[in-house]
């Protein structure tokens, strides 16, 4: 598979404000590149400038071998974007919209297959003036699909969703992918990125601090431990002598970040203390753990 999209070294100032440093990515065929970062670090800037909706101060953007600026957007037609909020006609229904968006080629068949795909066939005749804030967010996103673009740009695309709609648009994006279509999807959760993404962005006062695989950055995050014992002080004491690092919730060890060999030597130290286990339980990969640590490494309090 080949690179779809290449940012080389982007600048970008709003007035005497540096808002990009030099930023640096590419986006590969069929991945789902995740671009993470803390507000106001840049994320729609670059969705902005890929898109060639702002003027750049140095850098380039390359769709395809086709650069994107300002003034030049061939490149873009095989791009499909949500960026901030839906543009959205009140007065026409979801179904009219979808269908202004569709390219003439195959337009009726691309209407009906994004509807069913987003589950949107309850409402998607009536006015989009009395859609709420959820469906709009759908309709934007079927905006962005409908014509099976080669390469989708989603600023925050899970806003007002409720749970089923996150879930049915991560199917949506993981199956897409599967055949070839590329995504670079913004947000500030790491967690709400962590089953759909590939690949992931950290970006931090507008430099990309981290570009990573998804499962490299979960290895990076760490395993954690929730050991639940009968008596937290006797418990307390032992892990005290032997060294251990943990932290305590309620009537429970927590052993974060746990290196290889750790539950063992914490695990001796309380069943020789003659501390009473009650249950051991894995925690997740800590990744929202990780991002905030990387950010605050990098200078953000
Ligand atoms: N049109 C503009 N004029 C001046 N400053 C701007 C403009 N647009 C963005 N900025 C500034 O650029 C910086 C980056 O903004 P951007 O919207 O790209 O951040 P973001 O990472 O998308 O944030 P969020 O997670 O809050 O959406 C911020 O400091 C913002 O105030």
């Amino acid at each position: 598979m080949g690179t779809i999209l290449t940012v080389d070294h982007l600048d970008k100032a709003f007035g005497k404000k540096q808002v990009l440093h030099g930023v640096d990515f590419f986006v590969e065929e069929g991945r789902v590149v995740a671009l993470v970062g803390p507000n106001g670090a840049g994320k729609s800037t670059i969705m902005k400038a890929v898109l060639g909706l702002i003027p750049v101060n140095g850098g380039g953007i390359d769709i395809k071998g086709q650069p994107v600026s300002i003034t030049s957007h061939q490149a873009l037609r095989n791009v499909g974007a949500l960026i901030e909020y839906p543009g959205i006609y009140p007065f026409l229904t979801g179904r009219q919209q979808l269908k202004l968006f569709a390219n003439k080629h195959g337009r009726e068949q691309n209407v009906k297959t994004i509807i069913t795909a987003m589950g949107m066939g309850k409402y998607i005749d009536r006015p989009a003036k009395t859609y709420s804030l959820g469906m709009k967010q759908k309709l934007g996103i079927a905006q962005a699909l409908v014509n099976d673009p080669k390469l989708v740009i989603l600023d925050e695309p899970m806003n007002g969703l409720d749970p089923q709609a996150v879930k049915d648009l991560r199917d949506l994006i993981r199956n897409l992918a599967a055949r070839g279509t590329s995504f670079l999807i913004s947000s500030h959760i790491l967690s709400e990125l962590e089953k759909l993404a590939d690949d992931v962005l950290i970006l931090n006062h507008g430099h990309i601090i981290k570009h990573s695989t998804m499962a490299a950055l979960e290895q990076q995050g760490g395993v954690g431990y929730r050991i639940e014992v009968a008596n937290i002080d006797q418990a307390k004491g032992a892990l005290a002598v032997a060294n251990q690092p943990y932290s305590v919730v309620q009537n429970a060890i927590m052993l974060t970040d746990a290196k290889e060999g750790e539950l063992n030597h914490a695990l001796y130290a309380l069943v020789n203390a003659g501390v009473a286990i009650i249950a051991i339980e894995q925690q997740a990969h800590d990744l929202e753990g990780a991002f905030l640590d990387m950010v605050h490494e990098d200078g953000e309090a």
